[in-house]
């Protein structure tokens, strides 16, 4: 199976670095400055589960043929426009794309560009990040990337990526629902980003005061409505062990979104809360604590745009 992974950053790194050091066919679709950093010093990841240090396949968007069974989709949202046109050479043949975007809306954009058949569902659960040198930072022993068919005749792909990636050093699990369990994903992002980025903490020092844990909880009561009023109620089983992620008392956990407020990059807020609170408007739901975290980061992303812009 031939690979492609569009994004060498802390996802599509960390994934294909893993995929690759189990012996796939793994090809990094990056753009110039990634692929000098990765042609200089190969794939850096740093990780409680082992580090890799490896040379790796690159190539760059005008490189790109349609030799490829699967693409592994790790851009952020705002940047999924230019990865769909980087990618079109690729979709000629019989590639197929797995998304490991937060949130839902790109199932829809990638289904317009390409068709629903050519799109999988996913989404990886995993702490890290990118340096500015180039390092992928594994943060937690946690990696997990569950994925899984939209259509019957995706299945045997996805079955095909399973019998491949025997050994692979990360949890790859086929879903039965992948598009519940991406539903259930945004629920948890959704809330960890809005209490996280809102009171800037991770949610160890937000439980720590009297009224943490009552604001998370009301946050993730709102996001289970919107997702329930979309026919993608959580279960209740996974619903406690969110809950229990969200209020764990000295829990370091915080959502990727917090590490890009702090280091003054981008951020998916209108992916992830603005989707999910248009949903909420349609649907005649009120979530004010939902509100008021994509308020506090659209001007977090207002001030950020206004001091690019005057440097
Ligand atoms: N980081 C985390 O812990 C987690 C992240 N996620 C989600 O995963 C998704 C990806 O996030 P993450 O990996 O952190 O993001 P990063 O910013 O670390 O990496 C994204 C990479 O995509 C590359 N890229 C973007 N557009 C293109 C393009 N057209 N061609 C080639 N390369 C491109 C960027 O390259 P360049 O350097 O050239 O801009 C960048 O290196 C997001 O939706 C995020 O919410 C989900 C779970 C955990
Ligand atoms: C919820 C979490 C931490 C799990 O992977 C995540 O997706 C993120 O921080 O972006």
């Amino acid at each position: 199976m031939k690979i492609l992974v569009l994004g060498a950053g802390a996802t599509g790194g960390y994934f294909g670095g893993r995929l690759a050091e189990a012996g796939l066919d793994v090809h990094f679709l990056v753009r110039p400055r990634r692929q000098a950093q990765l042609k200089g010093d190969g794939l850096r990841v740093e990780s409680p589960l082992g580090a890799i240090h490896r040379a790796v396949a690159t190539l760059t968007r005008d490189q790109l043929d349609d030799g490829f069974d699967l693409i592994i989709l790790a851009c952020k949202a705002w940047d999924l426009g230019a990865a769909i046109e980087a990618i079109a050479p690729a979709m000629r043949g019989q590639a197929r794309i797995l998304p490991l975007l937060n949130g839902l809306a790109h199932l829809g954009t990638l289904d317009a560009a390409f068709g629903g058949e050519a799109v999988l569902g996913g989404l990886c659960q995993i702490a890290a990040t990118l340096t500015p040198e180039g390092t992928i930072r594994h943060l937690n022993p946690f990696s997990a990337l569950i994925f899984g068919p939209r259509q019957d005749s995706q299945r045997p792909l996805c079955e095909a990526l399973v019998a491949a990636s025997a050994g692979v050093r990360f949890d790859l699990r086929l879903s039965a629902d992948i598009v519940q369990e991406m539903w259930e994903k945004w629920v948890l992002i959704a809330t960890l980003a809005g209490a996280t980025c809102l009171m800037r903490a991770p949610i160890g020092a937000i439980v720590a005061q009297p009224d943490g844990a009552a604001l998370i909880e009301a946050m993730l009561a709102e996001s289970q409505a919107i997702a329930a009023s979309a026919g993608h109620e959580p279960r209740a089983s996974v619903l406690a062990r969110f809950r229990g992620l969200l209020t764990e008392a000295g829990s370091p956990l915080a959502a990727s979104m917090l590490r890009d407020v702090e280091a003054g990059n981008p951020v998916e807020v209108d992916h992830i809360l603005g989707d999910l609170l248009g949903r909420a408007d349609a649907a005649g739901l009120g979530a004010p604590l939902l509100h008021a975290a994509r308020c506090q980061l659209g001007i977090f992303e207002a001030q950020r745009r206004l001091s690019a812009g005057s440097r």
